[in-house]
């Protein structure tokens, strides 16, 4: 087994990767000794590991632990499943020292870790992430929440899982279509800072799509690893932190235009990198050929390389002007200087970024 730390003083918590580990009482004993536990995921992952890991947990836990099923998909990660969470709580009293467990994907992960940011004023929780996009971000960094019909991940709270358990067995049942978007996500990282890492992705990214554990095991860590860092040096986003957004400006656009659960995250983010690449390359912050490689790699993935038919450049307009990283009604991108260098900034041409738009977007 692998350790990482993401390190934040008290807030501290262990990265477990492996092979297997679902089937491990060991990583959750400490932490379940005395309390009670409710595993909270979805109608899909709950038949293919809910059983394993009720078992794994019993031999450390006093009494059988229960498990909430969610209905599946991006459409449901909403304040209306939210309050199912909080009344099975509270329907069973759960009192301060219950741990909740998010066995699932990344909307399984960011609603689980709101409901226990919320939940009688905030509760501990545990990550167990069965996607590869949740197996390299959404478990590691404490961004939990919500979307909102007028905006993706509105309503949230910055609340540190205790534990991330990534058993990596999990994603030999995952759709390919899952797995590309979770490279969306790999391919992030090497954009923003890690251009060893991207000429790395360049060379093993078949391996990665024919699911060969090794090189699979090594884009985990070294994804868990970048933002591991990122999230120790700004935990609330005051500054570098915003870099792991590159893309999601435009990848929320379409993720919240198009409807949720139409484009998959990873998708949305994958096209929405190259529209950054595309406005960095109009900026001559970065040349043909990082544009080119860029394309190339998130192409090769399997991912979309232009946004979906039907949203317009007006539209991408309104939808961004809503984004999170919006200051006094100045829009912030955040943008290549290129391959493994990004900066986030309000210092760009807004006549580039209408060039981007009536370039690639498809009304
Ligand atoms: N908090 C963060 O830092 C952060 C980071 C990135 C993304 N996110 C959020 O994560 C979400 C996307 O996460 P996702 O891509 O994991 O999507 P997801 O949670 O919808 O999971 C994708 C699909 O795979 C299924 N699934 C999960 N594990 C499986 C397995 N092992 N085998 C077969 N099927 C499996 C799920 O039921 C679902 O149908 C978005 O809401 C996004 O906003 C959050
Ligand atoms: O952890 C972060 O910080 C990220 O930005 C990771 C992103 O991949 C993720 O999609 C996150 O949920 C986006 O956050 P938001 O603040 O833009 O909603
Ligand atoms: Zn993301």
């Amino acid at each position: 087994m692998d350790t990482l730390t993401v390190d934040l003083a008290e807030r501290s918590y262990p990265i477990h990767i492996g092979r297997g580990l679902l089937k491990e009482p060991g990583h959750f004993e400490a932490l379940l000794k005395g309390r009670r536990a409710v595993i909270v995921t979805n109608e899909t992952v709950a038949p293919l590991y809910l059983d394993t890991l009720k078992q794994t947990l019993a031999a450390v836990h006093d009494g059988p632990v229960e498990a909430l099923i969610l209905p599946d998909g991006e459409q449901y990660k909403n304040v209306d499943t939210l309050n199912r969470i909080y009344t099975f709580l509270l329907e069973r009293r759960l009192d301060r020292s219950a741990m909740l467990i998010a066995l699932g994907g990344g909307v399984i992960g960011d609603i689980t870790g709101f409901a226990a940011a919320t939940y009688l004023r905030g509760v501990d929780f545990i990550q167990v992430p069965t996607t590869l996009l949740s197996q390299v971000d959404s478990s590691v960094g404490g961004k939990t929440g919500v979307n909102h019909a007028l905006g993706k991940n509105m309503i949230g709270a910055f609340h540190q899982p205790r534990l991330v358990v990534i058993d990596t067995d999990t994603l030999n049942t995952l759709p390919d279509r899952e797995l590309s978007a979770g490279l969306a996500e790999v391919i992030k990282y090497g954009l923003i800072d890690d251009a060893d890492f991207f000429v790395w992705l360049e060379e093993h990214l078949p391996r990665l799509l024919a699911r060969e554990p090794e090189a699979l095991a090594w884009a985990i860590h070294r994804s868990c690893a970048d933002k591991a860092r990122v999230v120790a040096q700004d935990e609330r986003e005051s500054g570098r932190r915003a870099l792991l957004n590159l893309g999601h400006t435009f990848g929320h656009a379409i993720e919240n235009g198009m409807g949720y659960g139409q484009w998959l995250h990873g998708e949305a983010v994958g096209a929405g990198m190259i529209m950054a690449a595309h406005l960095s390359r109009q900026m001559h912050w970065i040349d043909d050929d990082d544009l080119n490689r860029t394309t190339h790699l998130i192409q090769a993935a399997r991912l979309p390389v232009a946004p979906p038919t039907g949203l317009s450049a007006e539209r991408f307009k309104q939808i961004m002007a809503g984004d999170k990283k919006v200051l006094q009604g100045q829009l912030r991108l955040v943008l290549l200087q290129g391959i493994g260098t990004s900066v986030v900034t309000a210092d760009f041409d807004p006549g580039a970024l209408d060039n981007t738009l009536n370039a690639l977007t498809r009304p």
